[in-house]
């Protein structure tokens, strides 16, 4: 479900940063580790094709990024990946429901069920509150039902269970896992908690040049 191949990039000004071989398959999950500074969060950024990679490719349930526009980049990664961010960074203006329909607008596709998701994240009951009254648990929950809304084909998260206590921290990775699982996805958290790294054995490095 996703392949990388020789994969390096450079910010300007910065040494190459080479990044080790990548292969997950559909449900499978992977964590990537390494010290702070070391390119983990440049390595998600090349996965999700937010970036251009200065040698090597990036394959996404067949596709070549490499391959796709700038506009179609967008609609690929609307529609095949989803991404968890450290911060939920939710739309404060619009309520969990409305947040959840924005990434069916931006996949230009129907995708998941909203109240079956939001059900099965465990925040049925908050689909019409403002994402403004949400616990920080309750919040990462619905970035993940977000990010899934459009039954991607790849999950990206970074640091997702930085900022939770150990119930919603295991809660967040059990969640990512098991939705992984059923919608047939790849699975690629970035983090240091080593409360993630007891729940997923699945890792590669990266190494600072
Ligand atoms: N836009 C940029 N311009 C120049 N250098 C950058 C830029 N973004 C990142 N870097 C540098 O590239 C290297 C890798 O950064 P990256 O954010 O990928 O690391 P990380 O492993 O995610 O770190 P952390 O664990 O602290 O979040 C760092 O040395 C960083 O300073």
């Amino acid at each position: 479900m996703l392949e990388t191949s020789a994969l390096q990039y450079a910010h300007p000004g910065q040494a190459v940063i080479s990044f080790p071989e990548i292969k997950v398959q559909a449900g499978q999950s992977l964590l990537v580790l390494g010290k702070s500074g070391s390119g983990k969060t440049t390595l998600l950024n090349l996965l999700s094709g937010l970036l251009t990679p200065l040698r090597g490719e990036v394959v996404v349930n067949g596709t070549k990024l490499s391959a796709l526009s700038e506009q179609a980049m967008d609609l690929f990664r609307g529609r095949n990946i989803g991404i968890v961010f450290q911060k939920p960074h939710l739309i404060a203006a619009l309520d969990v429901r409305q947040n959840l329909e924005l990434a069916h607008f931006f996949g230009k596709k129907k995708g998941q069920e909203i109240p079956r998701l939001l059900a099965e994240l465990d925040i049925a009951e908050k689909a019409k509150a403002s994402v403004l009254t949400l616990s920080e648990g309750e919040a990462q929950r619905v970035s993940i039902a977000r990010a899934l809304a459009n039954s991607p084909k790849l999950i990206l998260a970074d640091e997702p269970t930085s900022s939770l206590d150990d119930e919603n921290a295991e809660k967040v990775i059990r969640l990512l896992k098991t939705q992984a699982a059923k919608i047939g996805a790849a699975l690629v958290i970035v983090t240091h908690d080593q409360r993630v790294k007891n729940q997923i054995s699945n890792f590669i490095e990266v190494k600072r040049p």
